[in-house]
């Protein structure tokens, strides 16, 4: 499959044609980028257009996946009503629900990322476990961590708090920045590189989208308001919303989240702590617990200092949680098929 991102990101003619209805229009299969999901309608995002779509029949005759934010459809354009996806193209990466855990199955919630913000706020959102479990879910999937820890004139202690983060994550990236008086936030902007896509990951009220209009220069996105309502009284949140700043870079903020359980994220784990995953590599078997067994590396660096305790309990506790959660996943999923078979 070709490079659909880069042909999505470039000009060329041939994009802007839309004005000019052409009978031709129904027949062409165009490439564009899911902006919003709700329901069974999306929100196609094409040269710079919203261009509301619904799928085509073959999504629900074939079990197969269905388009989350920020995948690369192939669609029909429909000038007159709802334009027909046709295609999701190839995903280079997604970013699942963090709750997979409790409801058993794993949910895409955004595609395509190049960086995932870890968003933090220093004063009262800090927490030295969270950046690590987001961190863990995110290399699992092969996305890239930053953690931006907001807020910084809010806090006297940056320095102090960072080199926490530092001891526990020392491969990852932390920038400590202030939307409000405008600190660190030049040092986001080699993230900002025009076709990358940015996913914010973070609870309620850390300042994303503080950041995002700070990132902008433009108030983009609404910030600490209460949510509206819809006619029947229901909260109204447009999550997973999508926004392309002004140089071509998309960020994608994903609703706010507060635990983040771990399931089946072995490797995420083992991306997150490198150099622990790599000492036991050099135990001498294969399966060693770092209990007991002779000539065990990880035991080794925990004696003589090279590695802390701390980082070892959190990387074996996390390790066990993922796999506890995996289990439980598998078991109800094989329930789940006996009782499809049972009703055959
Ligand atoms: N002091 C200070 N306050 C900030 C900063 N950034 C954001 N805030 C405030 O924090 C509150 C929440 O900010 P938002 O940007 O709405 O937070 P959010 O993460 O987008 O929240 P959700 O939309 O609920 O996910 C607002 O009252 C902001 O004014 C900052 O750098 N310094
Ligand atoms: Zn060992």
């Amino acid at each position: 499959m070709k490079e659909r991102k880069e042909e999505y990101h470039q000009t060329g003619e041939g994009r802007k044609e839309l004005d000019v209805f052409d009978e031709q229009w129904l027949h062409t299969e165009r490439l564009g980028r899911i902006s919003e999901v709700q329901k069974n309608s999306y929100l196609i995002r094409y040269w710079e257009r919203e261009i509301p779509a619904k799928l085509s029949g073959k999504f629900y005759k074939e079990e197969t996946m269905f388009p989350v934010i920020g995948d690369y459809v192939t669609f029909r354009y429909n000038p007159k009503g709802d334009s027909k996806i046709i295609e999701i193209c190839e995903r280079k990466n997604f970013l699942t629900r963090p709750d997979t855990a409790k409801s058993m199955k794993e949910q895409p919630m955004a595609a395509n990322i190049d960086y995932a913000f870890l968003v933090m706020s220093l004063n009262d959102n800090f927490s030295v476990n969270r950046a690590v479990r987001y961190a863990a879910t995110v290399l699992q999937e092969g996305v890239q961590p930053i953690v931006i820890l907001t807020k910084v004139d809010l806090c006297p202690d940056v320095e102090k708090l960072k080199e926490q983060l530092k001891e526990m994550l020392p491969q990852i990236k932390v920038h400590a920045v202030s939307a409000l008086t405008g600190y660190g936030m030049d040092k986001l902007q080699v993230y900002l590189q025009p076709g990358n896509t940015i996913a914010l990951l973070g609870s309620s009220g850390v300042g994303k989208s503080t950041l995002v209009n700070a990132l902008a220069g433009t108030e983009i996105m609404k910030t600490g308001e209460i949510r509206e309502k819809d006619a029947k009284g229901r909260h109204t949140t447009t999550y997973r919303e999508m926004i392309e700043l002004p140089n071509n870079v998309v960020i994608i903020d994903t609703p706010g989240m507060r635990e983040i359980g771990l399931c089946d994220v072995d490797e995420g784990i083992d991306d997150t702590f490198e150099d622990i995953a790599e000492l036991a590599a050099q135990c001498r078997f294969r399966d060693c617990t770092h209990t007991n067994e002779p000539r065990c590396a990880v035991r080794q660096a925990l004696e003589n200092g090279q590695l802390s305790k701390e980082r070892f309990e959190l990387y074996r506790s996390l390790h066990v949680e993922s796999r506890k959660s995996a289990d439980m996943k598998a078991i109800a999923k094989a329930r789940k098929a006996l009782n499809k078979t049972r009703k055959r």
